[in-house]
């Protein structure tokens, strides 16, 4: 890691190869340069233990994967470990980002290195290429390693995570489904499950480092309090358009693009919200991603475990009742899940329709977008740092396809769509308000 310097240009210069003790300037991606920033203790820190992590468990469990993918697999351990430990060594001797045979990651490594480092590829290393390109490129290195092995090509070295994650956390799970099972969809239960979505968002175990985060008591009970947490509240937009979508185009079906974020507890807010929201809408389709990210992240596998899961819930009456209601929207395509590589790309979604105009094309088609999380919040506004008072809409740098509103709880530090002072008023009062999950917002653009 190269010793820590002081600028010798300005810090937006981008060939300026030291780390800066400083956080972000206004106006730049971010990276892991500013020593001050979230990305280099992403970089420095939390991201080397989630490999040591992986590497560990892969290591305790090769008698178990031998059992379940063959004796073959087993062997093959090995050698996925030993991609993993080297992929380590490049990551904590700050090297460059390699290209990975792959068309849609090496070109975009080329237009980083256009953009940012004169052309020169081999320039591009962890801790100053954008924060956003590497935080992605670690978890599609992680896949690839698995992917040397043929029986272990799919594997999900996070799912035991996923599943215990809403395994710790049924009993909430229960309340929220009793609460669903018994208020009418009035616009007070739908702006709560609204709400819900958001907090579930709370507790991701990218942030956690994989370590277990079950959610506790009655989220609705809890909503008033966290009325104060919420920073910026535009969800009277989503709901009106939603209102007006019958009487403005009525041949039209009314849809949700539905983008989830993560498995577990926060995907089974992401279902009640889903569930009310079906009396004003025709069909939801959720989008989930195809390898296994951000450690917490949903896939198609994790969408249907859970409300099989949840139909086995035995002890826990509300979410089998719940489970098998959603079963049936599942069945009569009312609910669908839809997979797409765009959300496992390095891109930001500004860029979205020149690297996957099909998936653009097909977002637009919807009524209403829900974006769930703080990743694709970094991905809506670029994760870069803009002045917290930026309009939302100036962030997306064009990006709306359809109106779109974002939950998201605070994990990074980008933010936009702020009114003025607000930022420098919390700051002072709660310095780590940025990335302590204890700040919502809920923004809207049309
Ligand atoms: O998208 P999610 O699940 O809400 O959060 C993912 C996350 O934990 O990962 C990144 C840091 O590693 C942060 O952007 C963010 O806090
Ligand atoms: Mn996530």
């Amino acid at each position: 890691m190269p010793e820590k310097n002081t600028p010798t240009c300005p810090p937006t210069c981008p060939t300026d190869l030291s780390l800066v003790d400083s956080t972000y300037p206004v106006g730049v991606p971010l990276t892991a340069k500013y020593r001050q920033g979230f990305a280099f203790k992403t970089i420095n820190l939390r991201l080397p233990v989630i490999l040591t992590k992986i590497i560990d468990q892969l290591s305790r469990d090769k008698n178990e994967i031998g059992e379940s993918y063959g004796q073959e697999a087993r062997d093959d351990v090995k050698i996925v470990v030993g991609a993993l430990a080297k992929f380590k060594n490049e990551m904590v001797t700050n090297k460059p980002i390699y290209k990975t045979g792959c068309k849609i990651w090496d070109s975009y490594l080329e237009q980083i290195a256009q953009l940012y480092f004169e052309g020169v590829v081999e320039e591009v290393k962890w801790y100053f290429a954008p924060w956003l390109h590497v935080e992605c490129y670690f978890y599609k290195r992680i896949h690839d390693a698995f992917y040397l092995s043929e029986p272990l090509k799919s594997f999900d070295p996070f799912k035991k995570q996923k599943q215990e994650g809403f395994e710790c956390s049924k009993k909430s799970a229960e309340l929220l489904a009793a609460y669903i099972s018994s208020s009418e969809s009035s616009d007070t239960v739908l702006q709560n499950l609204l709400e819900v979505g958001l907090w579930g968002n709370r507790c991701d175990l990218s942030l956690s480092g994989g370590e277990e985060v079950s959610q506790l008591g009655n989220l609705v009970d809890q909503l008033q309090g966290l009325r104060n947490f919420v920073l910026c509240d535009e969800s009277a937009s989503f709901w009106k358009i939603l209102k007006d979508a019958k009487t403005t185009n009525p041949d039209n079906p009314v849809t949700i693009g539905y983008v989830l974020d993560n498995a577990g507890f926060e995907l089974v807010t992401d279902f009640c919200l889903a569930d009310k929201l079906m009396d004003r809408v025709d069909r939801i389709d959720f989008y989930v991603k195809t390898t296994p990210w951000f450690i917490s992240d949903a896939l198609k596998g994790d969408f249907n475990w859970l409300i099989e899961r949840m139909c086995n819930c035995s002890d826990f009456p509300a979410l089998v009742t719940v489970g098998e209601r959603w079963k049936g929207y599942i069945l009569s395509k009312r609910w669908t899940v839809v997979e797409s590589e765009f959300w496992t790309y390095p891109h930001a979604f500004f860029e979205m329709q020149q690297a996957d105009p099909e998936l653009y094309s097909t977002l637009a088609k919807h009524t209403h977008l829900i974006f769930k999380g703080d990743l694709n919040y970094r991905k809506l506004i670029g994760d870069f740092s803009w002045k917290p008072d930026t309009p939302f809409k100036d962030a997306l740098r064009g990006f709306c396809p359809a109106p779109l509103i974002s939950l998201r709880t605070l994990k990074a530090d980008c933010i936009a769509g702020l009114r003025k002072g607000l930022a420098e008023e919390i700051e002072s009062k709660s310095p780590d308000w940025l990335v302590s999950g204890e700040y919502g917002i809920m923004q809207h653009a049309q």
